[in-house]
């Protein structure tokens, strides 16, 4: 007996087979329904995720929906540009055929999404894969149990339900998607999971993005704006109380500076989240009690200046910020994913690139400095997924930028035309006329050393060279065919060794006029 999963995978398939999912016009379509299932379904959407995690309607609005909505728009109005054909630079070789390449769809695309970011992480990705042409099999993260239902109860009055399923459901339910063959498989979630998803799509050559997450550095330069800079960070931090891919997981700066710093994130805390984060709308909560005792844990062997405070039974714990940390202590082991702040001391900004390419390559990276030297020498000598300076979290937000990690935060990446070209096939298009068959004696047998001084210049040279240069070029293709056809079975001649001059000629024109 075919199971649930099973079913919704052939069924996202058959639908893929009949062809609707490619036409320009479904795919607009589909994308505005989306659109109008995040307005009009707004309320519930917001219900269920105060449910999940104590968000706010407004922060659910403001860090879930509406880049949704700003990347279905972008979506339908470049959608058009997206899939046409984009030519390509030619070779002289090909210097008179149509070259360009062709986005197609994959074909049928699994999501998993993770619960911090519910909407934004499983919606986002479906928007690449409805707009690259393909069928999705939607599974959200079951850990946020509210959210989860709300997707599989409403999506489908909006959107194609065979061609986009929604399959909740857990670890089996995932472990039963994935022994399926997809596409593309886009997996949302921590590096372990990751790692699984990785191997099961192994097994059918399937291409993966991994979105992971890691322990992403800030460094405060001590010449920075402190007030501001730490306004910033906190908000980075403890927005959805720390449970952020791309949150700061922890600040390194020169002792001098500790507790300048630590005096501004608890005035932007209080300002924030008033003088008791418990009772204030805008603080969320640990997603569930085995995170709940996973964070505490962290903070065990290092000093807390300021927070600390918790509440196991509603799994809330307080902005927090630990100070003069030790790299081996327990905060320092893993991704924080909670309001845990850890400072620690460097003497500057060389040991500070030094600490942070000793871990591993984070999902995001930033810096606080007015000196654009030294924000420009941190980007260079480290790797991230993205890097921001002086801010948090708001590269996420812009559509041009691709979004995904390096190494160990992930690979392959997203957002705007990131995701429909991530989630299409781009392929190679090369459309030859079945004329001027001379041109290509010098590819045919028997090979010659005359061929192949042939070959090298048609192959190596740049034929960017403007409507001036192609017209000249073409010219000498035509002389070079009627040649090669000329000369073709008999002894070389006068002729061939003349024109050849003349064309090395023409060729040294070419240099000097490029
Ligand atoms: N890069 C990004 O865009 C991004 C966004 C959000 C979260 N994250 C990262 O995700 C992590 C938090 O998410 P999480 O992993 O706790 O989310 P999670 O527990 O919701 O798991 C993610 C998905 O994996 C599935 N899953 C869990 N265990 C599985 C298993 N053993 N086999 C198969 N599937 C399994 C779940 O069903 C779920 O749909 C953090 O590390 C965070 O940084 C990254
Ligand atoms: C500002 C919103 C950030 C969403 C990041 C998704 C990963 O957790």
């Amino acid at each position: 007996r075919m199971s649930r999963e099973q079913k919704a995978v052939e069924c996202a398939r058959k639908a893929f087979l009949t062809g609707r999912s490619k036409p320009l016009e479904h795919r607009i379509r589909q994308l505005k329904n989306l659109q109008r299932f995040l307005l009009e379904r707004e309320k519930e959407i917001a219900e269920a995720i105060k449910k999940d995690l104590n968000k706010s309607e407004a922060g659910t609005q403001l860090y879930e929906t509406l880049g949704l909505e700003g990347e279905i728009v972008l979506a339908v109005k470049k959608l058009a540009e997206w899939v046409a054909p984009r030519p390509v630079e030619k070779n002289l070789l090909t210097i008179s055929d149509t070259v360009y390449i062709q986005p197609e769809p994959l074909g049928v695309v699994l999501i998993i999404g993770a619960w911090n970011y519910p909407w934004a992480v499983t919606i986002q990705p479906l928007i690449g894969a409805i707009a690259a042409g393909n069928a999705a099999v939607v599974k959200p993260s079951e850990v946020c149990v509210h959210t989860a239902k709300v997707m599989e109860d409403l999506l489908p009055a909006y959107i194609d339900k065979e061609l986009y399923p929604v399959v909740t459901g857990g670890v089996s339910e995932t472990q039963e998607l994935l022994r399926q063959r997809f596409d593309h498989v886009f997996y949302t979630g921590n590096s372990m999971v990751g790692k699984l998803v990785m191997e099961a799509a192994a097994k059918h050559l399937t291409p993966i993005t991994l979105e992971l997450g890691g322990k992403s550095p800030c460094y405060i330069d001590k010449n920075c704006d402190i007030p501001i800079a730490c306004r910033r960070v906190t908000w980075g931090k403890y927005s959805n109380c720390g449970q952020t891919c791309i949150a700061p997981d922890y600040i390194l700066c020169e002792p001098s500076i500790q507790d300048r710093v630590l005096e501004e994130i608890k005035k932007s805390i209080k300002a924030f989240y008033t003088e008791d984060p418990k009772t204030c709308p805008d603080y969320g909560r640990i997603i569930n009690q085995r995170h709940f005792k996973r964070i505490m844990a962290m903070t065990e062997d290092s000093t807390i200046a300021i927070g600390g405070d918790s509440d196991e039974s509603t799994c809330y714990i307080a902005p927090t910020v630990l100070k003069d940390v030790q790299v081996n202590s327990k905060v320092m082991q893993e991704e924080i994913f909670g309001p845990l702040l850890p400072i620690l001391t460097v003497s500057g900004v060389d040991e500070a690139i030094n600490f942070i390419n000793k871990g591993e390559k984070p999902l995001a990276l930033y810096i606080f400095s007015p000196d654009d030297k030294v924000i420009k020498k941190v980007i260079a000598e480290t790797s991230s997924g993205g890097v921001l300076a002086n801010d948090c979290l708001v590269h996420y937000s812009v559509s041009a930028l691709p979004f995904g990690g390096v190494g160990n935060s992930g690979m392959g990446s997203y957002h705007g035309k990131f995701s429909f070209d991530n989630l299409s096939h781009l392929r190679g298009c090369l459309i030859k006329q079945l004329k001027m068959e001379g041109v290509n004696d010098m590819r045919y047998p028997p090979h010659t050393a005359k061929k192949l001084f042939w070959a090298r210049f048609f192959i190596l040279k740049n034929p960017d060279l403007g409507w001036l240069g192609r017209m000249t070029l073409l010219a000498i293709i035509a002389v070079v065919a009627a040649v090669v056809l000329q000369v073709r079975g008999k002894e070389e001649t006068f002729l061939i060794s003349t024109v050849r001059k003349r064309l090395q000629w023409r060729c040294i024109l070419f240099e000097v006029e490029l």
